[in-house]
């Protein structure tokens, strides 16, 4: 059964891609679309945060813009999380074409039982802050951490109750772990094309 809110991420700067990420097409196809066809199967509800509405006219979902702007990527969590329909979130960014369902059923269940800020996974010593779920009730704790003048996510979770996957869960869904790729450059663009062909 479908619920609860998807929120894609996309009101970055791409200035390591040169063009804006969330234009790219994959075979004349939107890499936007690619990913809200998948999430459709398991969200009833898509929410796309970006600056450019405008980029969205042949979408469906609710397109919403910063309300905190200029924060980085906690700018789209902020906003996405108020804007959901459902208490807990996932979260992706619009430069990850991988997307693994049994692991959103996985970590969606993970956060539900738990009831924590955050479900993020680990790898290595650095944590995944995307293809995760957060909680609503840390809108007011990014508001207030947003006051201080700070604004990296990963510093934020530290500081949360967040519940850690360890990547050997991790991999048992994503064995390359691909569904944290994320294509920041035009190296990551080359890589997956070649992936995507062989
Ligand atoms: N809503 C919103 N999303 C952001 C913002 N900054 C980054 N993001 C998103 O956060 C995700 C991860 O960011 P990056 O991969 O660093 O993307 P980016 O900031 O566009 O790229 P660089 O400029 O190369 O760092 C992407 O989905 C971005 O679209 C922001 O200020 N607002
Ligand atoms: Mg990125």
């Amino acid at each position: 059964m479908k619920f609860g809110t998807a929120v894609i991420l996309a009101g970055g700067k791409s200035t390591r891609m040169g063009f804006d990420k969330q234009l790219l097409k994959i075979n004349q196809t939107r890499l936007l679309k690619l990913i809200t066809d998948k999430l459709e199967e398991e969200f009833e509800e898509i929410i796309i945060v970006s600056n450019y509405p405008e980029y969205y006219t042949d979408f469906t979902y609710q397109v919403v813009s910063d309300e905190l702007p200029n924060q980085g990527p906690l700018s789209g969590v902020h906003v996405g999380l108020k804007e959901a329909s459902s208490k807990y979130v996932y979260f992706l960014a619009c430069d990850m074409p991988y997307v693994n369902l049994d692991y959103i059923r996985f970590i969606k269940e993970e956060i539900e039982e738990n009831d924590v800020a955050a479900c993020v996974t680990q790898v290595n010593d650095k944590i995944e802050p995307f293809n995760a779920f957060y909680s609503q009730a840390i809108i007011s704790k990014i508001e207030a951490y947003l006051a201080t003048e700070k604004r990296a996510l990963y510093s934020l979770l530290k500081r949360l109750d967040c519940y850690y996957i360890q990547e050997e869960s991790a991999r048992m869904f994503s064995p390359n772990l691909n569904m944290f790729l994320n294509l920041n450059t035009k190296e990551d663009l080359l890589n997956y094309y070649k992936d995507l062909v062989s």
